[in-house]
């Protein structure tokens, strides 16, 4: 049987945007109320994943959300035709307005906590959508999450389901940005890797003072309950609180993995020696590569700054591993000092490809958050709606589709015209008929 990492990239909405929504995230605050560009920043992301297409590596996208979310606004007791809701939401509350609007489900690292069949008691790839809790603008996600996975992966006998966790911040879950699957080959039983920021019951335990812990352990442990691990098969390791103060809102922004790969700074995990023992002794006789940055080479800032660690290692058809880095990485000398000396250190990973993905980086996300990984084996390859996968002819009708709907500039006043919101519905309705995922978006369900 065949086995691959497939990697799912979010597609960028056409009301793509910054609003600085997420505290804690220090490029989402910085580039508050700049002007984006939907159509560049689409075109930015699919670029990317037909690139590592053309790499031999498989790959899919994930639909986006739809925002201005009306459904919510109604929610919260805006009302009126949907052209009333946006203009009375606008001027009552721009920031529950903003929040509405926001792009943040372009990152499909935290789609969903993703176990491979090789790891799950009844042999099924298993997906819970991350409940996103901590921010009101995420929190909106879960639901459509779920919607756009079941008609991606639409097939009960291969891929279970699951609802996402409670939504209350004792179950705080940011999906997969927060796990890390290490294996000796992407088909067999691996080591999950479940970083939390704090406890949830226990008050006593460390934990961040100036930025919100987004994940707690508590979370980690009911995701690994519902997909059926084996406690052999997974070790739970706290995030340095003091790394989250600086910046580091998900675990993903300082550590990455692939196969027998953990490349991480010095600084990214809490009582890191006895974390480590327990990935090793669990993941057997084959030593891991733990790829350790230290702080006097790169700091935690540069770190955040050029997404050093938010970067994918992917594994080559060769074997050989490449990393996927944004080209802030390429601009900052100590950064890039270390990634030239990375690859003649003699580890798995042996070459770096820079991409510009500016448009997403400016919201604090790099190619990491662009992507939700899914290890399967050939089968349940084939059980995946097909239309979903990139090749030469669904990228090409993307791109097209992007062309056809998507603005070149969009600032805050734009949200609110009831045009843009008719333009955005054509063009996600179009696309639920493109990849046929069914009517996953609540318009589409009268
Ligand atoms: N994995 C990367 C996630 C980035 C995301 N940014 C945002 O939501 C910012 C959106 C804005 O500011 O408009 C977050 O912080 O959760």
């Amino acid at each position: 049987m065949k086995q691959f990492e497939v990697n799912f990239d979010g597609l960028v909405g056409p009301t793509h945007n910054y609003a600085g929504l997420s505290f804690g995230n220090v490029a989402s605050l910085n580039n508050a109320n700049a002007k984006s560009s939907p159509k560049q920043a689409a075109k930015q992301g699919l670029a990317k994943a037909k690139a590592l297409a053309d790499m031999g590596m498989v790959q899919g996208v994930l639909a986006p959300q739809e925002r201005p979310d009306i459904a919510a606004l109604r929610r919260l007791g805006f009302t009126g035709s949907d052209a009333r809701v946006l203009e009375s939401a606008a001027k009552q509350s721009r920031e529950i307005f903003l929040a509405c609007c926001s792009a943040s489900s372009m990152w499909t690292a935290n789609a969903a906590t993703v176990s491979p069949s090789a790891d799950t008691a009844d042999g099924r790839v298993h997906f819970t959508p991350a409940n996103l809790t901590n921010k009101f603008h995420r929190s909106l996600e879960p639901q459509v999450t779920g919607n756009i996975l079941r008609g991606t992966f639409a097939n009960e006998k291969h891929f279970a389901h699951h609802q996402h966790l409670p939504d209350n911040e004792h179950f705080g879950d940011e999906g997969a940005a927060n796990h890390t699957r290490l294996c000796s080959n992407y088909g067999q039983a691996g080591i999950e890797l479940f970083v939390y920021g704090r406890h949830a019951f226990d008050t006593s335990k460390p934990a961040p003072k100036k930025y919100p812990a987004r994940q707690t352990l508590e979370a980690c442990q009911a995701v690994a309950r519902l997909h059926g691990l084996d406690d052999d098969g997974v070790v739970y390791m706290q995030q340095n609180p003091d790394v989250i103060d600086q910046g580091v809102f998900h675990n993903d922004v300082i550590a990455v993995g692939n196969q027998n790969v953990l490349f991480f700074h010095e600084q990214a995990f809490y009582q890191k020696d006895a974390g480590f023992k327990e990935l090793q002794a669990k993941f057997g006789s084959e030593p891991l590569h733990f790829i350790e940055v230290p702080t006097a080479e790169v700091s935690v800032q540069d770190a955040v700054k050029t997404y050093l660690f938010n970067t994918q290692i992917i594994t080559l058809p060769s074997g050989d591993m490449t990393i996927i880095a944004p080209t802030e990485c390429q601009e900052n000398e100590a950064v890039k000092r270390y990634l030239d000396k990375l690859v003649t250190l003699g580890t798995p990973i042996k070459s770096v490809n820079f991409f510009d993905v500016k448009q997403s980086m400016r919201n604090g996300g790099g190619p990491a958050c662009l992507r939700l990984r899914v290890a399967m084996n050939d089968q349940e390859l084939a059980a995946v709606n097909q239309n979903t996968l990139i090749n030469d002819t669904q990228f090409a009708r993307l791109n097209a589709w992007v062309d056809k709907h998507y603005r070149d500039e969009l600032g805050e006043d734009d949200l609110r015209d009831p045009q843009l919101l008719i333009e955005s519905r054509t063009a996600l309705d179009e696309l639920t008929q493109i990849l046929k995922i069914g009517s996953v978006y609540p318009f589409q369900q009268g």
